[in-house]
């Protein structure tokens, strides 16, 4: 079915990256606003500035994950603790949220300025399991993701959303644990064992793994295949049009 096994019945969507062109927005935004800090911290302790590798530690330690999460990995990754603060506490403030709100004060400049553009093959991937009236979800760590779907034109496609506000409400913990996922997968009325996983962060392919999914499509689009695969991608794509073959051809979206 579409480019997976038989046996799959429900589709279940990363966001940031899969269906949106927005991962390099969220790395450079988290580039901006780590660089920033550590430059400070450089200078307060004397030691040298070691800049963020938008690929190597956003892969590694924020990609996928909640923004809280990633701010606290990233952190530990150079030995650094803050105090975890509060959602009051002003951007800037030297606490997990006072970093963490600096990021999404620039990722959400950075969309409004650039505009958020859907992967073309996910959108047509989305029409023709529209067409079949099979199950869609999106399920994202991302507090933003409401706000994105819209702007990229793709809000009605879904049959449920699993998003960083709902994790926080329900107290799903985030990826790489399979909770939202799973929940996803639980609204759809679809045991995880039917349901496939698509995902471009090794968090993510981790969360599918975890959740005892039927298929989890790692989305390369960085040249990280090996990577996703040994985190639990099942079958490796660069992108959702690979997945479609001639013989699926539905006329809608493509
Ligand atoms: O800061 P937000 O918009 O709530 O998003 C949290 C995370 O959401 C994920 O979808 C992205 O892969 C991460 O890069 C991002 O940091």
């Amino acid at each position: 079915m579409l480019g997976l096994p038989d046996h799959i019945r429900a589709f279940l969507f990363d966001l940031d990256g899969v269906l949106t062109q927005t991962a390099k927005v969220h790395a450079a935004a988290w580039k901006d606003m780590f660089d920033s800090f550590l430059r400070a911290e450089a200078e307060r302790t004397g030691e040298e500035f070691v800049p963020f590798d938008p690929v190597e530690d956003y892969d590694a330690y924020v990609d996928g994950r909640p923004r809280l999460d990633g701010t606290r990995e990233f952190l530990a990754s150079r030995g650094i603790r803050l105090p975890e603060g509060t959602p009051a506490d002003p951007p800037g403030t030297r606490t997990v949220q006072g970093l963490s709100a600096v990021k999404n004060l620039t990722v959400l400049r950075m969309i409004q300025e650039q505009g958020v553009q859907p992967y073309p093959g996910s959108v047509d991937y989305l029409h023709r399991l529209r067409v079949l009236g099979l199950p869609r979800a999106v399920v994202s760590s991302s507090a933003n993701c409401r706000d994105v779907l819209r702007a990229a034109g793709i809000d009605g496609l879904f049959d449920v959303v699993i998003d960083g506000v709902v994790a926080k409400r329900e107290n799903l913990p985030g990826k790489p644990a399979p909770d939202t996922y799973l929940a996803a997968a639980r609204a759809l009325r679809v045991p995880p064992e039917h349901a496939a996983v698509f995902e471009d962060a090794l968090a993510g392919v981790a969360s599918g793994r975890a959740g005892g999914f039927g298929a989890v499509v790692g989305v390369d689009r960085v040249g990280q295949a090996d990577a996703l695969r040994e985190h639990g991608a099942t079958i490796v794509v660069k992108d959702l049009a690979e997945l479609i073959g001639p013989d699926t051809g539905t006329d809608e979206g493509s």
